[in-house]
């Protein structure tokens, strides 16, 4: 079998006026669609982050897709990533090309395991070593926000269609009143049983009291998390996760970098979880000397695939470490891959982290992905299970070519309702 063709279609999502540390999310999410079609006729969908870099590096990589063999992911691999801690400097042929090989990677490797399970009738997490689990459970990803729905309607807070809807998407939540109502949308609506609250966003004290208002609100059958995304000090983390002793399965980045995330990790009651301060198999040497973490958030689309994920799972074990996911602003190709991804692993010890129900719009047919009871079932549906809905995707590409934004940028945007805001280390 041959890759013949490769599509990469840019898109803009809608996506609400969410806070984190960064600033403000735009009024769209921007990601880019992988289309790759074979000579036996079979098209499988990736799905990465968008904008310009993605779109660029995975423009340059086509040369080394086209023409190759879905099956020889390894050989793929190779040719695109290399050595994933030597290829920092290591003189590759797409040295210089690639600003991110192994992302570039995941959404063509996430297309051919697609192509592979529609060849072989197979889910994908079936072609990963099988399926340890048929439901795999997410996560309530709470965010403080300002009113408004995102997209056309921007931050505009008395807009008809963010008037019309009083729901977590369209509301303001800026104090834990707001945070506990829509905790209380997301468990009633989509069934999670666990939640993670962005912080990094209000004064550490006033996150911490929100918090213990989910706690009050919930109890203590579902779990919390709080993740400040590192822009609290070491003597503010310590002194928050003194504060929240008993009320957190885990503490996710509440400081940045390896060392002072082991300092913390020495005085806090709860363990530690990151994204941050451990992205690359480079980062792991030096993470496990230090001690900094004791769960770690894979990533397919960042760590290198779907593949890679499983061997990043395994190698948590060894290190004793728990295994959770996280997320981005993203679609049903994504949702569908990070499923299927967790469905292999068998040490998947936290919910995995969504942005899902937060994008409205949808790029796959039958439109979005139901949650049951906080999980997405994964049944023998050969290869991801999606297929593109081509009117919604040049619906969202003529979206992306109109909103102008070639990349994230948060800071922007909340100066735009802040003039002169900048992001606050507390
Ligand atoms: O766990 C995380 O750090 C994230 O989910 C990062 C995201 O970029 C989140 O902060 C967001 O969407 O603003
Ligand atoms: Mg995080």
């Amino acid at each position: 079998m041959k890759i013949v063709e490769m599509r990469i279609v840019p898109v803009a999502i809608a996506d609400p006026p969410l806070r984190s540390a960064f600033g403000l999310h735009a009024p769209y999410a921007l990601r880019t669609i992988v289309q790759l079609k074979t000579d036996d006729g079979l098209t499988g969908l990736g799905e990465t982050f968008g904008g310009s870099i993605p779109l660029g590096d995975l423009e340059a990589a086509r040369p080394l897709v086209l023409g190759q063999d879905p099956y020889r992911l390894t050989r793929l691999e190779e040719a695109i990533v290399g050595d994933p801690v030597a290829a920092r400097n290591a003189d590759r042929p797409w040295e210089g090309r690639l600003t991110v090989p192994a992302q570039t990677f995941a959404a063509i490797e996430v297309a051919c395991y697609d192509i592979i399970g529609k060849a072989t009738g197979r889910p994908v997490a079936d072609l990963l070593g099988g399926r340890f689990r048929d439901q795999v459970p997410f996560c309530a990803y709470l965010f403080y926000k300002h009113a408004g729905i995102g997209g056309s309607d921007g931050l505009a807070h008395a807009s008809s269609a963010a008037r019309e809807r009083d729901d977590y998407l369209a509301r303001e939540a800026l104090s834990p009143e707001g945070i506990v109502r829509q905790a209380q949308d997301f468990v009633r609506l989509f069934g999670f049983k666990s939640i993670k609250l962005k912080g990094g966003v209000l004064e550490p004290a006033q996150e911490a009291a929100t918090i213990h208002a989910l706690r009050e609100a919930f109890g203590t059958d579902i779990p919390l998390r709080l993740d400040p995304n590192g822009f609290w000090s070491v003597k503010t983390s310590v002194n928050v996760g003194h504060e929240l002793a008993g009320a957190l399965e885990y503490l996710e980045d509440p400081t940045s970098g390896k060392v002072a995330m082991a300092e913390v990790a020495r005085q806090v009651p709860m363990p530690l979880a990151t994204n941050m301060c451990t992205t690359t198999w480079a980062d792991i040497p030096e993470t496990v000397a230090r001690g900094s973490i004791q769960i770690l958030l894979t990533d397919l689309h960042l760590w290198g695939g779907l593949a890679a994920t499983v061997r990043l799972a395994h190698l948590c074990r060894v290190f004793g470490w728990g295994v959770s996911m996280h997320s981005n602003s993203h679609l049903g190709i994504s949702l569908m891959a990070m499923a299927h991804v967790a469905a292999a692993i068998p040490n998947l010890t936290y919910a995995c982290d969504t942005h899902y129900p937060w994008q409205a719009e949808e790029v796959i047919a039958g439109g979005k992905r139901q949650f049951t009871d906080g999980a997405l079932r994964i049944d023998d549906t050969p290869g991801l299970g999606v297929e593109l809905d081509d009117a919604a995707l040049e619906q969202l590409h003529a979206q992306y070519l109109a909103a102008g934004l070639s990349k994230r940028d948060d800071v922007a945007e909340m100066q735009k309702i802040q003039p002169g805001w900048s992001p606050v280390y507390w």
